[in-house]
């Protein structure tokens, strides 16, 4: 069965438990995802024991935001782990996105639009007034212009960035809950069925699958849910 178009995001504590769910889940799931709680206690051994005997792809999510000439050399520095995906920030301007995507050739550059944990209130407060998908729209344009090949937007503008940046183009969206789940701290959310009925191509699934008893059947759940919707 083709592994579910889903990344699980990895926030472990320690490195035993982050190897134990990517075990698990990696029969169910094409990705796994290593954050900064992860990279920054562990650095790059991280990546070999996520990644393990089943070659799984890892999204490397550091979100990088700098000067050009820093993020060039994270990005540098970091592409030699061969990760699938890298993140950047989109306001880091189109000189950086540039950067990076030179620097990381063998890695798809991801550009994070608009945090899925920000509220349309939280937007104004730190100046981008107006609905969120106007200022989401107006990042990917400017990333994908610059040469990002991939977007991290919430479930709720995927529509609208399709629209925007055309089918090529790959769309990320955490801020993904199966019905019922609890939300956290995300607070554009939608399920995983109405986010790939939207357009996005890879969700990106943490706390739903790993705060679960059983992370392997949370993740073929939610993978089966998904193939029943398409
Ligand atoms: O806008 C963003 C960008 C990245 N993330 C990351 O995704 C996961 C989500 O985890 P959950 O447990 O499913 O909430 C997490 O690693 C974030 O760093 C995001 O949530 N929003």
């Amino acid at each position: 069965m083709t592994p579910a178009p889903i990344a699980v995001a990895l926030d472990a504590p320690d490195l035993e438990t982050a190897a134990r769910w990517a075990a698990l889940v990696t029969p169910h799931v094409s990705t796994v995802k290593v954050g900064l709680e992860l990279y920054l206690r562990y650095g790059p051994d991280v990546i070999a024991s996520v990644r393990g005997a089943s070659g799984v792809r890892v999204f490397l999510d550091l979100k990088l935001h700098d000067i050009p000439n820093t993020v060039a050399g994270a990005a540098r520095a970091v592409a030699r782990l061969r990760p699938s995906i890298l993140t950047v920030h989109a306001a880091g301007g189109p000189a950086m996105i540039r950067a990076a995507v030179a620097a990381a050739p063998h890695t798809q550059i991801a550009a994070v639009t608009v945090l899925t944990s920000l509220t349309e209130g939280d937007l104004e407060r730190i100046g981008l007034t107006g609905p969120a998908d106007s200022a989401v729209r107006r990042l990917a344009a400017l990333s994908v212009e610059s040469g990002a090949t991939a977007l991290v937007c919430s479930p709720n503008e995927v529509s609208a960035v399709r629209a925007e940046v055309g089918e090529e183009i790959t769309l990320i969206t955490p801020g993904v809950r199966p019905t019922g789940a609890a939300t956290q701290d995300q607070m554009r959310v939608a399920t995983p069925e109405q986010a790939l009925a939207d357009g996005a191509d890879l969700l990106v699934i943490g706390r739903p699958i790993t705060g679960s008893p059983d992370p392997g059947a949370a993740a073929a759940a939610i993978a089966a849910s998904l193939r029943r919707a398409t």
